[in-house]
């Protein structure tokens, strides 16, 4: 079940992501998208996190995967086109997660 876990990182994608983008290659689906501007690359965004809710709600664990991967691509151009780096976002998270205290619960020994 599943597959083995990767180097891969979303800070990688999110650096091939401002390259494609910038780059202007014609062969480019991220060059086409930062191209397009925000409104169709949100509307790009929108369709593929649909896609990952029909996959996830039929059961469908293929689909389910391929979807998330275009929905965090989509996802990592939107914030590039906002300006937004992917950093401010972890930081965000990790806000919240110090807020709830459940790293320090996590990181506590278990009571015997
Ligand atoms: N992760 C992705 C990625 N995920 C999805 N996609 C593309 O997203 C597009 C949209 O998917 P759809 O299913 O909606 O396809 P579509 O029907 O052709 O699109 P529309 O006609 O609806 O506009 C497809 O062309 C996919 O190839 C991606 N394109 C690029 N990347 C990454 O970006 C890198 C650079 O890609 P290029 O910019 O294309 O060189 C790649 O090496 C990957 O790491």
């Amino acid at each position: 079940m599943g597959s083995s876990p990767s180097a891969f990182s979303l800070a990688d994608l999110e650096k091939i992501v401002a390259e494609r983008g910038r780059g202007g290659d014609p062969g480019s689906w991220t060059a086409k998208l930062f191209a397009g501007g925000m409104d169709r690359a949100a509307k790009k965004l929108g369709e593929e996190a649909v896609e990952a809710v029909i996959a996830a709600v039929a059961g469908d664990r293929n689909a389910l995967v391929s979807e998330s991967a275009d929905l965090v691509y989509h996802w990592l151009v939107v914030l590039a086109l906002a300006g937004v780096p992917l950093s401010e976002v972890l930081a965000e998270l990790e806000r919240r997660t110090a807020q709830s205290g459940i790293a320090e619960k996590a990181a506590r020994p278990a009571p015997r």
